[in-house]
């Protein structure tokens, strides 16, 4: 895997290079696929996509050909102020002409375990119809793009630190009951998912990341070399860029 690392003065700076490096990869996908699936996480990220939705972005960008899927969610309607859904669809989605029916939210209407399993159902009928593409080497989705936030405690997607889903290497989609960040129930890809990613962008910006940066970065282990932060576990087939702004990598 290569990795790359982007530090900018600003957040405003690092919304302005994500912006280009998204479009960028929409052109290639557009050229080499025709179609450009994409994972959107929830938090800071959807700020981070703001200049996306300004010109010279919003009119270039050939919308038709983005699938929009979520890393994770929240067990609550997606009216609710909780929901990464919402969260998407008012700072990104209804900004943009992404047609409706590429846009695959997570079930809002069943409970935790119900709305895993139809969204890993929904995937694998999106795999046999080859909107997402399977990746040969770990047979798990490979989407082309996925957009990772992390916690101030290294988390990403709703894996956290020391939580025996992050070694969940079967399924595609599960849930969690016991988050340790509210709300407690969540649906959210696994680590063979998202590491089976075409290229990967963690986007993290701000002081409260800096201890977490500094250790995933700093290569920090536990004492058997395990991985100490769930966010060390992020690895990409392509490439994983890590956009960060310097309160972020402040400890670096
Ligand atoms: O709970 C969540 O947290 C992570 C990180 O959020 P941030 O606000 O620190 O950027 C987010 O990526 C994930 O989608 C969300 O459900």
């Amino acid at each position: 895997m290569a990795m790359e690392k982007k530090v900018f003065d600003s957040e405003e700076d690092l919304a302005v290079s994500l912006a280009k490096y998204i479009a960028d990869l929409s052109a290639h996908f557009a050229k080499n696929r025709g179609l450009f699936t994409v994972v959107l996480s929830g938090g800071c990220l959807i700020e981070c996509l703001r200049k996306l939705v300004e010109p010279p972005y919003v009119d270039s960008i050939d919308w038709s050909i983005w699938h929009i899927f979520w890393l994770d969610e929240r067990v609550v309607p997606k009216t609710h102020v909780d929901s990464n859904y919402k969260l998407a669809y008012d700072g990104f989605l209804s900004k943009v002409p992404i047609p409706p029916d590429n846009v695959y939210a997570i079930d809002d209407t069943l409970s935790a375990e119900g709305a895993a399993e139809e969204y890993e159902a929904r995937l694998k009928h999106l795999v046999s119809s080859k909107v997402i593409d399977i990746s040969s080497k770990s047979g798990f989705p490979k989407f082309d793009l996925n957009l990772l936030g992390m916690g101030p405690d290294g988390h990403v997607a709703s894996l956290f630190p020391a939580h025996p889903l992050l070694k969940e290497n079967e399924k595609w989609v599960t849930f969690i009951k016991d988050s340790p960040k509210p709300p407690p129930e969540r649906i959210t890809l696994t680590f063979p998912v998202i590491n089976s990613s075409d290229y990967i962008a963690l986007v993290v910006p701000g002081a409260a990341q800096a201890d977490a940066v500094g250790v995933a970065l700093g290569g920090g282990s536990g004492q058997n070399g395990e991985a100490l932060l769930p966010v060390q576990r992020v690895a990409a087939e392509g490439v994983l860029t890590w956009f960060l702004d310097k309160e972020a990598a402040s400890k670096l």
